[in-house]
């Protein structure tokens, strides 16, 4: 992929962009399974001749062919900072020393999110949105202006969610007398809000979300099952990967063929949904509230459609995974649990409970194989035997990795 910004030096996100993509997955390959070569690796104790020997046999771990992407355009959502004036709207990245550097032609997102960026900046103005700016330092800071970030998602039907994050209500009223106006110019437009993040820190979003839009879901339809997404859920990156993602997650479940099965930081409902199947009982635990809901109401339309035996016992609740799992008030434990947590792993306590559970089956998709290796070194009961990398990022060194577990 080409791209102006980097050969200027003005954006340094595509840390691989000088790397050919076919070098840069296996390059990811290569690290993730020395990663987790300590953790794969078969031991047995020997305990004929003189005393127990510890011999490495080699790994029980098969890596699949890896799942590549498209190299360019493959980007689902847009974290654009919005700097600049009110007359002459920046939407892309500040660089080192605060300046705004429009990334509206960036080569990550495919066409129509590009073509979005236009008639958003033309609303800014429209709509005197301030684009928020900090000059001075420490206690000295000036804060002005209202507008900090638009957040772009494009569904997989060619439908938009917009999320203008804006530093307090001040300009609602004038997003709302606008819309109609935006709406017009970007009929793609399907849901639209805006975030109230007051603080002055590296926090994207803030708690309050105001609906500007009827519609408050988009739907991301992935295979048969559409998943709604509401503003303030997560959604994979990548949508045609996620698609391999989830279809490589249940063909390993069904492998299993468990009949109750916990996807532990579930989202929107991406792997419980998935891997739903008749006479299997599926619970989803997640910690945004507002992605539980929209995962409840994804499965009571399917339920309602040709899938009522294959949903049937599918439930979604709200709270921490951890607590979930180890609290006093845990359901009786399933036969195997997918975890698909934030870049910082399940973490020791998680990984504690997993190891001495006795689950036999564990399905463990990471975007941080570092915290991922660490996770599998507290659960060595637990062995992978099927490991396959999914590039989510090109042009980054980030990927996503998805790992069968089973108890030894
Ligand atoms: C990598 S995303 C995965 C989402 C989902 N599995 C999917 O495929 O879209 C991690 C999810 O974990 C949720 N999360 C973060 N901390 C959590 C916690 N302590 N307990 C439960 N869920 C948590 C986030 O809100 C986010 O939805």
């Amino acid at each position: 992929m080409q791209c102006p910004h980097y050969d200027a030096g003005r954006c340094h996100s595509c840390t691989l962009l000088e790397i050919d993509y076919p070098t840069q997955v296996l390059d990811k390959e290569r690290h993730v399974a020395a990663l987790l070569a300590p953790v794969s690796t078969v031991s047995t104790v020997s305990t004929s001749g003189s005393g127990p020997t510890h011999e490495v046999t080699g790994s029980g771990l098969t890596w699949l062919p890896a799942v590549k992407s498209v190299e360019s355009g493959f980007r689902n959502k847009a974290k654009m900072v919005v700097s600049g004036t009110v007359a002459e709207p920046v939407l892309g990245i500040l660089d080192g020393v605060g300046r705004g550097v429009d990334l509206t032609d960036c080569g990550l997102y495919p066409d129509v999110l590009q073509a979005a960026f236009a008639p958003l900046a033309a609303f800014v103005t429209r709509a005197g949105l301030e684009p928020y700016q900090v000059s001075g330092r420490g206690k000295r800071a000036q804060q002005r202006g209202e507008l900090k970030y638009i957040l772009v998602t494009l569904s997989p039907d060619g439908e938009l969610m917009v999320r203008f994050v804006l530093r307090s209500q001040e300009a609602i009223a004038r997003l709302r007398k606008h819309l109609a106006s935006l709406q017009e110019e970007l009929p793609a437009l399907a849901v639209a809000s805006a975030n109230i993040q007051p603080v002055h820190a590296a926090v994207l979003e803030g708690d309050l979300e105001i609906p500007l839009t009827e519609r408050t879901t988009l739907p991301m339809r992935i295979d048969d099952i559409t998943l709604d997404l509401r503003p303030q859920s997560f959604f994979q990156t990548n949508t045609a990967v996620a698609t391999e993602l989830y279809r490589q997650a249940r063909d390993w479940v069904d492998e299993v063929g468990p009949s109750s099965l916990w996807d532990l930081y579930c989202g929107v409902g991406g792997f419980a949904l998935h891997c739903a199947a008749p006479g299997r009982a599926v619970t989803g635990i997640e910690i945004s509230a507002e992605a539980v809901a929209a995962a409840s109401g994804t499965v009571a339309t399917l339920r309602d459609g040709a899938g009522a035996e294959r949903f049937r016992d599918v439930t979604f609740a709200a709270g921490d995974a951890t607590a979930f799992a180890v609290g006093p008030d845990a359901p009786a434990l399933p036969e195997m649990v997918i975890v698909n947590p934030p870049r910082r792993g399940i973490g020791a306590d998680l990984a504690r409970w997993l190891e001495t559970s006795g689950i036999e089956h564990v399905l463990y998709s990471s975007c941080n194989a570092t915290t991922l290796a660490k996770d599998l070194a507290a659960m060595p009961s637990l062995r992978p035997v099927r490991g396959r990398l999914l590039d989510m990022f090109p042009q980054t060194s980030h990927y996503e990795v998805l790992v069968l577990l089973h108890r030894e």
